[in-house]
């Protein structure tokens, strides 16, 4: 088809024009516009991120995301580099804090923070299943990460609470993520 006027390209706005005429036209012709939410999309990535942790009672996954919407870190919780998740215990409760898994876990957060691609994680958004603890917290404020999206609070613990004041007194904002009601299926 020509393209061309007097020689001269057609206008951007022209093209626009036809390719939304010819849609009305023939359906066939139009994008979907049943597609998720950016917000829908990372919440969903934190989630299948989760599904990698071997802890039996709670599984945690983070995801990291810049300001041009490009995921630069991800992280679900678990033992160190090396360590077996065999030989190390997930119980939680024991009198010695050695045969209980806290002593040995690496948090989501920290994970997507030491695993990020990115050397700068300045303005990334940061997504949680969990609202992060008082150790993460430290590392995510040190980060200079500037939003945090959580699905799960944990208002009860003293840990969230304390990240909480952490997070208000650096300013960075926490907010929880809005369910859509949205499902998506994969089956792997
Ligand atoms: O900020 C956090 C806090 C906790 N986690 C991980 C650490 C453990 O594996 C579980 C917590 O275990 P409970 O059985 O719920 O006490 O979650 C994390 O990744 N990030
Ligand atoms: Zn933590």
């Amino acid at each position: 088809m020509n393209n061309t006027t007097n020689g001269v390209m057609k206008n951007g706005t022209e093209n626009l024009c036809r390719i939304l005429e010819n849609a009305k036209l023939n359906p066939e012709n139009a994008k979907r516009d049943d597609y998720i939410s950016w917000e829908e999309y990372f919440m969903a990535v934190t989630i299948a991120t989760s599904h990698r942790s071997k802890d039996p009672a709670t599984q945690v996954g983070c995801v990291l995301v810049n300001e041009d919407n490009h995921v630069v870190g991800a992280g679900y919780n678990g033992f160190p580099n090396g360590i077996s998740d065999d030989e190390y215990p997930w119980g939680k409760q024991s009198e010695n804090p050695l045969e209980t898994k806290y002593t040995y876990v690496v948090h989501a957060e920290m994970n997507a923070i030491m695993n990020a691609t990115a050397r700068q994680l300045k303005n990334c958004r940061l997504y949680t299943t969990r609202f992060p603890c008082n150790e993460c917290a430290k590392l995510i404020i040190q980060a200079r990460i500037g939003e945090i999206i959580y699905l799960d609070d944990k208002e009860e613990q003293w840990q969230s609470q304390a990240a909480r004041k952490m997070f208000d007194t650096a300013r960075i904002p926490t907010r929880k993520y809005q369910k859509t009601g949205r499902k998506i299926v994969i089956e792997l």
